[in-house]
């Protein structure tokens, strides 16, 4: 794991945005993308770069089970409104938490990752250390799926909604196994709130009840985080 230090989520942002140039410069097709407050300085410093995405195929993390497209609360909806629109992609594509049959469009994500590897994973990590929406004891070879959230996961997320009945209980994620494919893992992190996750991560062993702690067996992982973040780290 190369672990990155920056002065704030706007260096953190860029210095991804730079990683990311680099590897597009070497013909890099694919990009993992996440959603959550984390990644948007990223999106920031894509949507001001004169860098075209528009040949290029992006592949979201995870969504809402039974949330509308449209619905404001949507990854879908987020994507567009952080990146998508100033930014179109060729193909991008978001796991459909509206489908009917939720097994099978977690079979048929997996088809889509398959035929388009992904050259570079974004990622955030909740503060529990979950990674997309694998909460901790997630299996660490698991492909996308359907999954319960944790309720320190669902005290986290209702800050955005009206009310916590109205905070989604299950999610259609990339699993661990999906994630760990991406041939580069760029993990971000800001704050004082991820400082134990992001210990947990970095230091800690490799466990399923820390899922991002399995970066640590990932060739190119870079985790990027600001000082608040790395408080708890021991060097
Ligand atoms: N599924 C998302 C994760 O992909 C994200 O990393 C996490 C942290 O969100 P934030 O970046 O807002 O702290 O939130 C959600 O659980």
């Amino acid at each position: 794991m190369d672990v990155k230090i920056v002065k704030d989520k706007v260096a953190g942002g860029q210095l991804a945005f730079d990683i990311i140039k680099e590897d597009i410069t070497n013909g890099a097709k694919v990009l993992g993308l996440a959603t959550g407050s984390t990644p948007i300085t990223l999106y920031q410093a894509m949507i001001a770069s004169d860098l075209d995405f528009s040949n290029m195929t992006s592949i979201n993390l995870d969504e809402y089970v039974g949330m509308p497209f449209d619905n404001p609360q949507s990854y879908h909806q987020f994507m567009k409104d952080n990146l998508f629109n100033k930014k179109p992609f060729a193909h991008s594509y978001v796991p459909d938490g509206m489908a009917e049959d939720i097994e099978q469009a977690a079979a048929d994500y997996e088809k889509i990752i398959a035929a388009n590897p992904i050259d570079v994973q974004i990622l955030g990590i909740g503060r529990n250390g979950h990674i997309g929406f694998n909460e901790p004891g997630s299996d660490l070879e698991g492909r996308t799926h359907k999954v319960q959230l944790t309720e320190s996961t669902i005290e986290a997320n209702k800050r955005f909604f009206e009310r916590e009945e109205d905070v989604p209980r299950y999610a259609i994620s990339m699993g661990i196994g999906s994630i760990m494919q991406g041939k580069k893992i760029i993990l971000l992190a800001y704050g004082e709130d991820k400082a134990d996750a992001i210990k947990a991560t970095v230091e800690g062993p490799v466990t399923s009840h820390v899922p991002a702690s399995v970066l640590q067996n990932h060739d190119d992982a870079i985790i990027i985080i600001d000082e608040a973040a790395a408080s708890k780290l021991s060097k």
